[in-house]
């Protein structure tokens, strides 16, 4: 079984997506990770996130291996773990650039599509282009203002700042992350995580 929840930046993807992976017993899967590491790698070797072909080079140079776990996904290059450096305002800015890039994307769900299994799967266009086979599709939404909220509570940082980059970062993301068409529809805005939890549990076992 596949249950895709896509949606947009700090809806709640990877939180409801690791509770309701959980629930069902199996792993979950955070796509946007893999677009966090090669931006990372980006800074890190000072390559250009709009030149696709470095990317692709620094990729193969470079390989990134994403490694889901129970309490959260793991993002390796070779013996070096770049998890705890992935949600950093400089990758926050840099990953946009490099999400654009359609040979970069078909090079991410490569790696997606080697995932075996039954799994829950988080990111924009998991339910679109990279799984459209899954048994149950979400879509997750909230306001600019309630993501910004959010966000400030796990990082010290200004609520306009964040809500204005939550913004930018949509805009920038928009050419992927068009709901599927058989996706439910979820406005977080005014639902607990336990309540978005619980609904998307209940529908997928219905
Ligand atoms: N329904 C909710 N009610 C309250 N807080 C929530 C809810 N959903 C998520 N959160 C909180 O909002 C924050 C952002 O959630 P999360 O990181 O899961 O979003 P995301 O969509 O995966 O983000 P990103 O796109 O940046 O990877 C987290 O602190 C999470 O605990
Ligand atoms: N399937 C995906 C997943 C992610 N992205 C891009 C867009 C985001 O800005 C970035 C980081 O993802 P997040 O951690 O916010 O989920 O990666 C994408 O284009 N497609």
């Amino acid at each position: 079984m596949i249950v895709t929840i896509d949606g947009v930046a700090a809806s709640g993807k990877s939180s409801v997506a690791a509770r309701v992976a959980r629930e069902l017993g199996v792993p979950f899967v955070s796509s946007g990770l893999l677009y966090r590491g090669v931006a990372r790698l980006c800074l890190r070797e000072h390559v250009n996130p709009d030149d696709e072909d470095a990317l692709l080079d620094l990729v193969r140079r470079c390989p990134l291996d994403l490694r889901p776990r129970e309490q959260g996904n793991e993002i390796w290059c070779g013996h070096q773990d770049l998890t705890g450096e992935l949600h950093t305002h400089e990758v926050d800015e840099t990953v946009s650039h490099v999400a654009k890039h359609p040979r970069l994307r078909d090079w991410v769900n490569e790696q997606l599509r080697h995932v075996q299994g039954s799994f829950v799967v988080e990111g924009r266009d998991m339910g679109t282009a990279v799984f459209p086979q899954a048994n149950a599709k979400f879509y997750l939404t909230a306001s600019p203002r309630v993501r910004a909220q959010r966000r400030v509570q796990e990082r010290d940082e200004d609520i306009g700042e964040v809500e204005a980059a939550l913004r930018l970062r949509d805009e920038k993301d928009a050419a992927q992350s068009a709901p599927a068409r058989d996706a439910v529809l979820i406005d977080t805005s005014n639902l607990s995580l336990d309540d978005v939890v619980a609904n998307v549990l209940r529908a997928v076992r219905a």
